[in-house]
C-alpha cells in the first residue's frame, strides 16, 4: 500500500487533525492511552480549541501532529472526548510543512536545512521513497551516513505501524490486536497477512478463523487450499481445550473442521491427509487416532516422566511400627482426637510414599489429615514445623501450596503454617513463564498442594518438572468437585490409573456435629438424596419459589441476614450463570442497590456499563501477580482517586483485599467485578461461613450434579438454596456426560509398564515419533520444548 500524501481532503471519513499536547494516561502493556490534543482541523462539529483523545495510540510524541480518526463521544464526567479507531501521522502536503515535518524532533540530527535538501532531491514523496529504498538517501548530497539510517528507520518505525493499522481496520480489526500484530511482524505484517492470513491463527491470541478467512476469502484463496484447513485444524483444537479436552478423537476432530469450514466439496479423507501434513511438522501431533496440540500433548507427556522419575526415586525412610504407632499417638493426644482408621492409614501412607493422593468429600477430615502428615513427618524426620525456627538457617522444609489465592490462605489458617498460590510458588511473572523448573527446582522436603482438583494438565506439569527427585509430595483434593477450568482432569486420571498410591477417606466427621450440609453433600454424591432431604435444619434451609421471584428472595435473605449484623464478607451468593432473569448479572446489580447505594459522598466511577462505589464487595478475576492478587480472590473498593488528586495524574481504585490494598488504573477496572454474587465456577478453592444458592429452571444447561455439589460444599455454617426444588433435585441427576478427552491415564499406565502401547511416551529431548514423508523417506521427531501454552488460546 503506498503512502500518500495527506491533506486534510479525507472524503467522508471524520476525522480531528491535532497536536499531540501530553499525554494523561498511557498504560504500556495494553498500548492504551488517552491525550489532550491541540485541534488544528477536523470535519467533526466541534469548537474546542483542545480536546481529549483515547484508544490504543501509546507512544505518540507530544507536539506532532497526527490525523485521529474515530468519533466523538460524550463522557458523563469528563464531557466531550473523541474515541480514536485510527490514527496516522500527519506529513504536510506543502514543501515548506514537509521541511518543518523532517527538521523536527522526531528525526534526530536532520536540521531545516538538511531536510530541504532531501526535498530537492527526492521531491514531495521523500518519506515514500525512503520507505520503499533507503539507499535513495546517499543521492543527497552531504547526508551523515547514520543520520541517513535514523531518518530510515524512524520513518519505518513510525509509519509501518500506521501502514498495519490502515491495512486491518479494512478487515474490521480494531487497533489492540493490531498492536499485537505489529509487535510481532513489524512492518513485514501486512505482507504476510495479505499471502496467509491463516497464520496468523496460529501465531496471534485472538486472532479469530473467521476474520483470517475473511482476509483469505477477499484476496481469492481457494476455499479448499492447505493453509485453510490447517487453521480451521489449529481452530477446533484451541476450542476443544478451551472445553477442557486434551485431545480430539480423529474423527471428531475431523467432523469438527468439516463443519468449520462448510465447504461443499471438501471430504473427511481431504482433511485427514492435511492433518497428517501438520503432523509432519508437529503443528499438531496425531498419535493413536487422536489429535493433540503440540503443547497439551507435551505437557501431558513431561507430566508423566517427572511423576516417573520423582516415584522412581528411592524413599529413604523406615520407621517400626511401635515407632510409628507411638508417635502418631502422640499426635492424637496434642490433637485432643483420635484417628479413624483410614485417617491412621493416610499418615502412614504418607510418609512411606514419594507421591501420594489424599482424596474425600468434604467433612472427612483432610484438612485434620494434612495436618497430622505435616506433624508426623516433622517428628520422624527430627524436624521443627516452626517457621520461626528457620529463619536464620537453612530453608523451610514443607512447602504448602494450592490454586487459587483464597485456598492458599485457607490452607495456611487450617495448618498455621505458610502457604501460597502454585503461581507464586513457581515464579510465575504473569509474562514469560515460571521461575523454576528443573533446572532451578524448588527446594524443600514435602510438598503439599491442596484443591488439586483445580489443577489443570499444563499447570500440572509446570509443577511437576520443578519437584526434584528427593522430595516427597502430597496431592490433596476432592475428586467430585468440578473438574478444572483449563484442559485435563489431572487428579481423576491419576486416581483412576491406580499407579499412584492414595488413600480414599469416606468416614464423614462433620456431620456428626450435626451438619445438615455435609449430609446434603454426602447424599448428592452417593446418588441417595430425595426431596425429603431438604428440610429445613438449623444450617440450613430451602425457601421454595418461582424463577421470577429468585432474585426478590435472594435479595430479601441478604438483607435479612445485613440487618442482623451479618459482615456481607461471609455471606455469599453462588450461580451458575451470568445472564438469565435469575443470574448472576441481575443479583449484583439488584444487591449492589441494597447493600451499597448511591450516596452525596460516596464516590463512584462507571467502567462499561458497571458502577463501582466505594464499599463495593469486587471480585478478582485475573491472575495478577505483580500485585499479589489472584484470580477468585475478593475484596472491598476502599477509595476511588481523582486523576488530579495523586502524582499519577490517574483516576484510580483502591481494593482492599485480606492481607493488602491494590490499586487499579482505568484500563484495568476490567480485572474487577461486583462479587455480592460469584460462578459457581469462579467459587471453587474458596469456602465462605454462609451460602445463598439461587436454583432455577433456566439454569437447566449448568444444573449438573458436580456443579451443585461443588456450590454446596463452599458453605461452612449455613446454606439457603432459593429457588425451584424440582429444578433442583433434576440438577443433582444429571451426570456431567461431557467427559474431557484426556490420555493421562493411559500415559501413566504406559510408562509404569502396566499397559503397551503403540503410543510412544516420551521423556525430554527424546525421539517421540518417525513419521512417513510423502516422498517416502521417514523424519523422526524430537520431543522439544513448544513454546504455546493453552493459555495462549484461552
Ligand atoms: N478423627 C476425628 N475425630 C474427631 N473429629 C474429627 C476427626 N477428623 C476430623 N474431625 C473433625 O471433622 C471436621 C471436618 O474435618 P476437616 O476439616 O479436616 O475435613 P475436610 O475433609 O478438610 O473438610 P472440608 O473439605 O469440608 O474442609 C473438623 O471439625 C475436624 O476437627
Amino acid at each position: 500500500m503506498a503512502l500518500e500524501m495527506q491533506s486534510t481532503e479525507q472524503g467522508n471519513e471524520r476525522f480531528i487533525k491535532g497536536e499531540w499536547l501530553h499525554t494523561i494516561f498511557q498504560n504500556e502493556a495494553e498500548q492504551f492511552a488517552i491525550a489532550k490534543i491541540r485541534v488544528i482541523e477536523t470535519n467533526e462539529d466541534i469548537n474546542e480549541k483542545d480536546i481529549v483523545v483515547k484508544g490504543y495510540i501509546a507512544g505518540l510524541q507530544p507536539g506532532e501532529t497526527y490525523m485521529f480518526f474515530g468519533r466523538l463521544i460524550t463522557h458523563a464526567k469528563f464531557g466531550m472526548q473523541y474515541q480514536v479507531e485510527r490514527y496516522q501521522t500527519f506529513i504536510p502536503d506543502t514543501e515548506e510543512g514537509l521541511a518543518e515535518y523532517l527538521a523536527s524532533d522526531l528525526f534526530f540530527g536532520v536540521g531545516l536545512k538538511t531536510a530541504q535538501k532531501i526535498i530537492r532531491h527526492l521531491g514531495m514523496n521523500a518519506i515514500e521513497k525512503i520507505l520503499q529504498n533507503e539507499d535513495v538517501l546517499k543521492e543527497v548530497p552531504g547526508l551523515g551516513e547514520d543520520t541517513a539510517r535514523g531518518l530510515a528507520r524512524t520513518l519505518r518505525e513510525n509509519q509501518g505501524f500506521e501502514r498495519v493499522v490502515i491495512y486491518l481496520s479494512k478487515h474490521d480489526i480494531g487497533l489492540k490486536l493490531a498492536q499485537k500484530i505489529y509487535k510481532q511482524y513489524r512492518e513485514e505484517a501486512v505482507e504476510l497477512l495479505d499471502k496467509d492470513p491463516y497464520r496468523f491463527v496460529y501465531d496471534i491470541e485472538g486472532f479469530g478463523f473467521q476474520t483470517a478467512d475473511n482476509i483469505a476469502r477477499q484476496n481469492g484463496l481457494a476455499a479448499d487450499h492447505p493453509n485453510r484447513i490447517g487453521a480451521g485444524c489449529m481452530f477446533v483444537l484451541q476450542k476443544s481445550s478451551s472445553e477442557g479436552h486434551v485431545y480430539l478423537p480423529l474423527d471428531e476432530c475431523t467432523e469438527r473442521i468439516l463443519e468449520l469450514l462448510q465447504t461443499p466439496d471438501l471430504t473427511s479423507e481431504k482433511i485427514i491427509e492435511q492433518l497428517r501434513r501438520l503432523n509432519a511438522e508437529k503443528t499438531v501431533i496425531i498419535q493413536e487416532e487422536r489429535c493433540y496440540l503440540p503443547s497439551l500433548y507435551y505437557a501431558e507427556d513431561r507430566f508423566c516422566s517427572h511423576m516417573e522419575r520423582i516415584m522412581r526415586e528411592e524413599l529413604e525412610f523406615s520407621l517400626p511400627d511401635a515407632e510409628l504407632l507411638q508417635m502418631i499417638g502422640d499426635i492424637e493426644e496434642t490433637e485432643v482426637l483420635s484417628y479413624g482408621k483410614e485417617q491412621f492409614n493416610a499418615i502412614e501412607k504418607a510418609l512411606h510414599s514419594k507421591v501420594m493422593i489424599l482424596t474425600g468429600g468434604p467433612g472427612t477430615g483432610k484438612t485434620t489429615v494434612v495436618k497430622g502428615i505435616l506433624k508426623a513427618y516433622a517428628a520422624a524426620h527430627e524436624l521443627e514445623l516452626d517457621p520461626e525456627y528457620y529463619e536464620t538457617k537453612e530453608e523451610y522444609p514443607f512447602i504448602l501450596c494450592a490454586p487459587t489465592g483464597r485456598a492458599a490462605k485457607r490452607l495456611q489458617e487450617s495448618t498455621g503454617l505458610p502457604a501460597t498460590t502454585i503461581h507464586r510458588l513457581l515464579g510465575w511473572d504473569g509474562h514469560s513463564g515460571f521461575g523454576k523448573d528443573q533446572d532451578e527446582p524448588l527446594s524443600g522436603k514435602l510438598l503439599i498442594i491442596d484443591e488439586f482438583s483445580m489443577v489443570d494438565i499444563w499447570l500440572a506439569h509446570n509443577l511437576f518438572r520443578a519437584i526434584p527427585k528427593d522430595m516427597q509430595v502430597l496431592l490433596v483434593g476432592d475428586e467430585d468437585q468440578l473438574p478444572s477450568v483449563g484442559p485435563g482432569q489431572v487428579l481423576t486420571d491419576l486416581l483412576q490409573s491406580e499407579m499412584i498410591p492414595a488413600v480414599t477417606l469416606d468416614e464423614v466427621y462433620r456431620q456428626k456435629e450435626g451438619s445438615k450440609i455435609i449430609q446434603l453433600a454426602h447424599e448428592i454424591k452417593h446418588d441417595t438424596l430425595t426431596p425429603q432431604s431438604l428440610a429445613n435444619a438449623k444450617d440450613f434451609s430451602f425457601i421454595p419459589c418461582r424463577e421470577g421471584d429468585v432474585v426478590s428472595v435472594v435479595t430479601q435473605v441478604f438483607q435479612r441476614a445485613v440487618a442482623k449484623g451479618m459482615d456481607t464478607r461471609d455471606l455469599q451468593v453462588l450461580a451458575p450463570i451470568y445472564r438469565s432473569q435469575a443470574g448472576i448479572n441481575i443479583i449484583n446489580k439488584t444487591l449492589q442497590e441494597l447493600i451499597n447505594p448511591p450516596a452525596e459522598k460516596k464516590r463512584e466511577v462507571k467502567f462499561m456499563e458497571v458502577i463501582f462505589r466505594i464499599g463495593d464487595k469486587v471480585l478478582q478475576l485475573v491472575n495478577q501477580p505483580e500485585d499479589g492478587v489472584y484470580n477468585g480472590d475478593i475484596g472491598e473498593i476502599v477509595a476511588i482517586f481523582r486523576a488530579n488528586e495523586n502524582t499519577e495524574k490517574k483516576e484510580q481504585i483502591v481494593v482492599a483485599f485480606d492481607d493488602k490494598e491494590v490499586v487499579y488504573e482505568r484500563p484495568d477496572y476490567g480485572n474487577l467485578m461486583h462479587a455480592y454474587c460469584i460462578s459457581i465456577h469462579k467459587s471453587q478453592g474458596s469456602e465462605f461461613p454462609n451460602v445463598i444458592l439461587p436454583v432455577a429452571f433456566s439454569y437447566t444447561r449448568m444444573l449438573k450434579k458436580n456443579l451443585l455439589y461443588t456450590a454446596i460444599t463452599r458453605s461452612k455454617q449455613t446454606l439457603i438454596i432459593c429457588g425451584e426444588s424440582e429444578a433442583f433435585m433434576r440438577g443433582i441427576r444429571t451426570i456431567d456426560t461431557n467427559s474431557r478427552y484426556t490420555s493421562l491415564k493411559e500415559k501413566l499406565l504406559i510408562r509404569f509398564g502396566k499397559e503397551e502401547s503403540s503410543a510412544v511416551v516420551a521423556a525430554e529431548g527424546e525421539l517421540i515419533a518417525t513419521v512417513e514423508l510423502e516422498d517416502g523417506t521417514e523424519m523422526e521427531i524430537l520431543d522439544e520444548d513448544p513454546s504455546l501454552s493453552p493459555y495462549d488460546f484461552m
